[in-house]
Formats: structure tokens, C-alpha cells, sequence
């Protein structure tokens, strides 16, 4: 498939820091791709040589088959992107801002922009110096969604937004992925990324340590089980089942602990009388946070 963003051997270092350690990710096309990682992981230098507002140190990086080092302008252009901290001209009104930014990218819907505006009831008329942080956050939004763009790069681009716009924001993801856009979604907010994004990648100390699907991610969550049997617990067959990590037996119940798909401990079971299932999720956000300990540590919690 052809990819929105391409990165090869991608490398930042910033005199002793290296922030970026030779990156080689692909986002596909149409993908809602969540980066994820704890601070300083290098998220945010990650977007600014994907936009070309920085220059790697080696490596490249391909923005809608673009090679960003040659062609930064028509990237900016082309992308839709949020930095992490918003400014704008504080004397400028949103609409002023905005008519601006219409003019010099070209194409720009403005009865889209009011629609935008109203969305995340912004009021456009005023000074964007005199807007609180979370509304100055949605001129940032808007400014980014206004020329339709083919790839969105957002960098935490809920910060300052209450739980209603949060949601609006999630939909309008949603409309726009739908619409074949592909939006790279970088956040801290782990609830967010599982909601709305199919895929993510997890950076830590400049480092890629996984890149998944959210259905291989759910996979890997260890979860506790207790079937209750109308007859005899069927020890063996639950023995037998590949991912039955564990079992132990109470009267009539099996407390299971299932590392991955349930889908074959159902079928095994189905024959003997089963009359009750109870289930104790882990939250996925554990998973995540596995991948933020450092490699010492135990990296797979358990529910
Ligand atoms: N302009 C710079 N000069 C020097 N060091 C920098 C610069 N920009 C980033 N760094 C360093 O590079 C590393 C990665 O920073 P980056 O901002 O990319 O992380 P991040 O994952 O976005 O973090 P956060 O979640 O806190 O925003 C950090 O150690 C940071 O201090």
C-alpha cells in the first residue's frame, strides 16, 4: 500500500541529545495512526522533520510521496498540521487569521471554516490574544482542517479542550479518515488514541518499540475469567487450549487466565454446559503503558 508518511534511518541529535535514533516508520495511507510515548520520547521532533521544520541530522523522511528535505514548502502546503504549542498573531481576530492562511495556501472553503468555527463554538470575531488557551486551541484545529488536507499532523491536539469538544473532535477525525484523509495523531491521551486511531506506534528514548494494529494490541491483553459450568468443570479441555495461560478449579467455576483470543476457549467450551461467563478486563491503556517502562522493568502487566 502506499504510504502517507515514510521514514528511513530518520536521526535527530541536538548537540549530546539524540532525540531521534534512526526511525523507520510507515504510515498507510487513510490510516489513523496514534504516536504515542512518555515525554521527551521524541514525538514532537518526529513531527517537525515529517512537516520540515526541522532538518535531520541523517535519514530521510516522504510526506505524500514528497521527499520533505526537497520540497518542504509543498508539504506544509499539502499537510494539515497542529503544532504541540499553538501561536498565532494575537492581534488578529480568527477570522483574520484564518482569511489569511485561506489566502496563502489557496482552495479554501470558507463556508467550511464557519462550519469548523461553529463545530467548536469558536467565535471567530475576536482577538485570537484575548481567547483562553482552549479556544485558541480550536483556531489551531481549524487552521488545520480548513484546506481539506490529504495528511493531518497533530500534536496533542486536545490539550486545553473540555470533554464536548474533545468529542467533537474525535467525530470530526472520524468524518475526515472516512473521507480518506490520513490523520497522524500524536497524544498523550491513551483513551483517545484506542478510541479513534486503528493503528499506533510507541516511541521511547527515540526509538520505535512497537507498531501495532488496536486489535493486536487488544490481543495481547491478559484477562481473568471465571466460566461457570452447568455440570462438571471440563479441566482438560480447558488445559488444551492454547491461550489458557492458567487454571484453577472451584466447585463448578473455572478461573481462567486468557493471554489473547477468546475466540477458541468459546468454541472448546460450547459443547459442555456452560451456564455463566464472567470476565474482568484489563484496560488497554495498561498495554500502552508496558511500553513506557523502561526495558528492566516488567514490560507486560498482568490484570
Ligand atoms: N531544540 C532542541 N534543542 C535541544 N534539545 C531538544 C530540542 N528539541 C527537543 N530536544 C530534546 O529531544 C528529546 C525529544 O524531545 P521531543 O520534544 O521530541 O519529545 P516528545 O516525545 O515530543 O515529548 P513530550 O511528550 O514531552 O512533548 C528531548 O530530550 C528534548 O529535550
Amino acid at each position: 500500500m502506499e504510504a502517507a508518511v515514510r521514514t528511513s534511518g530518520l536521526r535527530k541529535a541536538f548537540r549530546a541529545t539524540v532525540a531521534l535514533q534512526g526511525l523507520d516508520l510507515v504510515v498507510p495511507t487513510g490510516a489513523v495512526f496514534g504516536y504515542l510515548g512518555p515525554n521527551g520520547a521524541g514525538k514532537t521532533t518526529t513531527i517537525r522533520l515529517m512537516t520540515g521544520l526541522l532538518r535531520p541530522t541523517s535519514g530521510t523522511a516522504e510526506v505524500l510521496g514528497l521527499d520533505v528535505a526537497t520540497h518542504p514548502d509543498e508539504v506544509q502546503r499539502r499537510v494539515g498540521y497542529l503544532p504541540g504549542r499553538f501561536v498565532a498573531y494575537p492581534d488578529l481576530t480568527g477570522a483574520e487569521y484564518l482569511r489569511y492562511l485561506a489566502a496563502l495556501r489557496g482552495g479554501v472553503d470558507w463556508s467550511w471554516v464557519e462550519q469548523l468555527a461553529e463545530r467548536f463554538d469558536l467565535d471567530l470575531g475576536r482577538r485570537i490574544g484575548t481567547l483562553s488557551h482552549g479556544n485558541r486551541q480550536k483556531v489551531g484545529l481549524v487552521q488545520a482542517f480548513m484546506h481539506r488536507p490529504d495528511l493531518l499532523v497533530l500534536d496533542e491536539p486536545t490539550t486545553g479542550l473540555d470533554p464536548i469538544m474533545q468529542a467533537e473532535f474525535l467525530t470530526l477525525v472520524g468524518e475526515v479518515s472516512r473521507a480518506g484523509a490520513t490523520v497522524f495523531l500524536s497524544s498523550h491521551i491513551l483513551s483517545e488514541v484506542e478510541a479513534v486511531a486503528d493503528t499506533v506506534a510507541i516511541l521511547r528514548a527515540g526509538v520505535l518499540v512497537r507498531t501495532a494494529t488496536i486489535p493486536e494490541l487488544r490481543a495481547q491483553v491478559v484477562r481473568r475469567w471465571d466460566v461457570t459450568f452447568t455440570d462438571e468443570v471440563p479441566v482438560e479441555v480447558l488445559r488444551a487450549c492454547a491461550q489458557v495461560a492458567e487454571v484453577r478449579v472451584r466447585d463448578r467455576t473455572a478461573h481462567l487466565v486468557l493471554a489473547g483470543s477468546a475466540e477458541a476457549l468459546l468454541r472448546a467450551v460450547a459443547p459442555y454446559g456452560v451456564e455463566n461467563i464472567e470476565t474482568h478486563e484489563a484496560d488497554l491503556t495498561e498495554v500502552f503503558l508496558g511500553y513506557y517502562r523502561h526495558e528492566e522493568e516488567e514490560p507486560w502487566p498482568v490484570a
